[in-house]
């Protein structure tokens, strides 16, 4: 697949497809392709993915193929998959891999719950995987549960950051375009040898600068800050009052907003969450600031752990959580509220396993309002440091605003 214009930011989530395609000569195609909006009668548009992975990442320099390599502890093909399920008018996914990795991508199929996958074994170069997974896709494939499709999309395995739009660009171009003269002179090799030795027309399409392949070793550490900075958008405050009943929740809600540009914060008192708080998994939330202002410890904090638990929410990217309590440094010493908490060590080590990141932070609750915003501005801060850095090495620590 090659590069297409910058989409929405939010990583794709494996499960059911939330998405709607929108755009101009997208909307085209869209009844072609959901089942839900196509016209009785109407055909749709057969379409499959072959993701070639059966490469040994020679240049990344490590032993692991790149595709395995983690990304905040989940390999990188785990994020690939998760962006192509999210069109979810795509029927099946080839992943071609070689044969000594085949348990290993099975396992990962299985623990990241990616669906719609099938798998190839490699060639001994990409052109010939590419072509393992096609043979796959033929309609003379005996005992297949795969049919041929009108058209497969062929992404590298190792280019995690694309969205849907340019799947759609693709499939149209596939469908609609002829091969010009520009797109000989600047395309890809693929494009080449697609006229030359199958005679069919390509069509360059561009694309999103985030489409970029990971090769060296360089761009795990730029993959992994992508992945952080997306996932840092959004933050739910948890409280264990009722909304706008206390004051200070509120107050720390409007801080995180200033100080926190581009970041999505909103507020939900934990009694109505309920033991439902699914809901908040379906928007994608990862990072969560759980005030405990009328609990003496952190008996709400422990609360939303175990909701966060039942739920099952950290199956793609660990949780933050920051459990917040307030304290008037000149009415009591923070070093007596940090010894009331110091239980969070454990309870934070006990968690991790889970891929939940606890932190807490103790903020100064001054009755002078020039220093009460002073301290809730630098407890915003360090609640943006962690919930960008998901550092666990700083699970269990009090940090003091
Ligand atoms: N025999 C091969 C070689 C490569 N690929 C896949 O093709 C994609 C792009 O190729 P490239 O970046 O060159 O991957 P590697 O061959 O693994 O890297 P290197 O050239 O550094 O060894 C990767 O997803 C890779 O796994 C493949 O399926 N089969
Ligand atoms: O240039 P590199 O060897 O890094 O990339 C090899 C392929 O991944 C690349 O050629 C296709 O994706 C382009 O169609």
């Amino acid at each position: 697949m090659e590069q297409g214009p910058r989409g929405g930011s939010r990583p794709a989530e494996p499960g059911p497809c939330l998405s709607s395609p929108r755009g101009g000569e997208q909307a085209a195609l869209v009844p072609l392709l959901s089942a839900a909006g196509a016209e009785p009668g109407s055909r749709m548009l057969a379409v499959a993915a072959v993701l070639p992975a059966g490469g040994c990442g020679e240049r990344m320099g490590v032993p692991t193929p790149k595709q395995f390599c983690p990304v905040l502890e989940r390999p990188l093909i785990s994020y690939t998959l998760q962006a192509m399920e999210r069109a979810c008018w795509i029927k099946d996914i080839i992943v071609v891999v070689t044969g000594e990795n085949m348990e290993a991508m099975e396992n990962i199929i299985k623990k990241y719950k990616h669906k719609r996958i099938s798998l190839v074994e490699a060639g001994v170069t990409r052109h010939r995987s590419i072509f393992n997974g096609l043979k796959a896709l033929a309609d003379n494939q005996p005992n297949s549960r795969l049919s041929k499709p009108e058209v497969v999309i062929i992404h590298d395995a190792v280019r995690p950051f694309f969205e849907e739009d340019i799947l759609l660009k693709v499939v149209t171009a596939a469908k609609e375009h002829g091969c010009s003269d520009y797109d000989l002179e600047f395309g890809t090799e693929c494009l080449q040898l697609a006229l030359k030795y199958c005679h069919i027309k390509a069509k360059l399409v561009e694309g999103s600068p985030d489409l970029w392949k990971v090769t060296y070793k360089r761009d795990l550490y730029a993959a992994e800050s992508i992945i952080k900075e997306r996932i840092s958008q959004e933050i739910c405050i948890v409280m264990d009052t009722k909304e706008n009943e206390e004051h200070i929740s509120h107050l720390l809600e409007e801080v995180l907003k200033t100080e926190l540009n581009h970041i999505h914060v909103r507020s939900q008192a934990l009694y109505n969450a309920g033991s439902d708080i699914q809901h908040i998994n379906l928007e994608q939330c990862y990072n969560f600031v759980c005030v405990n202002v009328k609990e003496p410890d952190f008996q709400e904090t422990q609360k939303l752990m175990s909701m966060l638990e039942e739920s099952n929410f950290s199956i793609l990217y660990s949780i933050v959580v920051v459990s917040v309590h307030f304290l008037d440094f000149k009415l009591s010493s923070p070093s007596q509220k940090m010894e009331s908490l110091m239980c969070i060590r454990e309870f934070a080590k006990k968690m991790k396993k889970r891929k939940i990141l606890l932190y807490g932070l103790i903020i100064n609750y001054s009755q002078d309002e020039q220093k009460l915003q002073e301290s809730l501005r630098q407890g915003a801060i360090i609640i943006a440091a962690l919930i960008k850095e998901r550092n666990s090495a700083l699970i269990g620590q009090l940090l003091v605003a």
